[in-house]
């Protein structure tokens, strides 16, 4: 089997208590996978030991078959890890074609040079267009990114963390504080992004879970309950007691 992304053992404690729970996680290379779990079951902490923002106290994380866990967060996004976070983390006054040109000429290399008129990168500007292109954002390039609406807003921080070219993309909660009327569109720009891009998602909306995600892993206390298709997850009594009284349907 071909993964893009593995924990060995990974544990994290703060203080005396433990977070990340001897968790062996394997995400195959252009899976959809799904991270999912109650309030507090460690799916954010689990996240930034996966991007190296936390070091774990034991364990492993394997990104494309090499051990990085002694690495930094940069240099795991060189190696074709990005993340977006649940907050909004835009540049209110920039336009989303100044943003990705920006992102781009980062991982070019160029460093943020924003305050230049976007024109005088010509391959990075080609190259946010082009991203822009494939994810329908095209008639909004010249917007501020705080005009416009949240969902939106949302998939332009996708294309920031696409602009680093990576091979696993991390995306922690992307539909939260969406409106569900615009959140059904993310999801279908999500869904619609190419393969060659493994994905890791937490997200709460169970709905939106089971139609995009093609493997789900349920975390509790820290640790793993189980894994498997949406079908094997949703008819789980394990999964069913733990999310007792709310909605799970393949
Ligand atoms: N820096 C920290 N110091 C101490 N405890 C922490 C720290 N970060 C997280 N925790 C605790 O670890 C547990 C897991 O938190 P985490 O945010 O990873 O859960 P989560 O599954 O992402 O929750 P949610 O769905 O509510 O975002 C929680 O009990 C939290 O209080």
């Amino acid at each position: 089997m071909d993964y893009a992304l593995q924990t060995r053992n990974l544990a994290k404690n703060f203080g005396g208590f433990t977070a990340t729970n001897n968790v062996s996680l394997n995400v195959e290379a252009g899976a959809r996978h799904a991270l999912i779990g109650p309030n507090g079951a460690g799916k954010t902490t689990l996240i930034n030991l996966l991007t190296g923002f936390l070091e774990p106290t034991a364990g492993h994380v394997i990104l494309q078959g090499e051990d990085v866990t002694r690495l930094g967060q940069h240099q795991r996004v060189k190696r074709g890890l990005a993340r977006t976070f649940q907050i909004n983390r835009l540049f209110a006054d920039l336009t989303v074609l100044e943003s990705v040109t920006m992102a781009v000429n980062e991982r070019l290399g160029l460093g943020a040079r924003f305050w230049k008129p976007v024109g005088a990168h010509g391959q990075a500007v080609e190259e946010a267009v082009a991203l822009l292109d494939s994810l329908r954002l095209l008639d909004v390039a010249h917007e501020k990114t705080r005009s416009l609406a949240y969902g939106k807003q949302r998939l332009i921080e996708i294309a920031l963390a696409l602009a680093m070219k990576p091979r696993v993309l991390l995306l922690d909660e992307p539909a939260a504080g969406v409106p569900t009327t615009e959140s059904r569109e993310l999801f279908e720009s999500i869904a619609a992004l190419p393969r060659d891009v493994t994905i890791l998602l937490i997200e709460h909306d169970m709905d939106l879970v089971f139609r995009f995600a093609d493997r789900i892993s349920v975390l509790v206390g820290g640790a793993l309950l189980t894994h498997g298709t949406p079908e094997v997850i949703a008819n789980d009594p394990k999964v069913r007691e733990v999310y007792l009284g709310e909605a799970i349907c393949a």
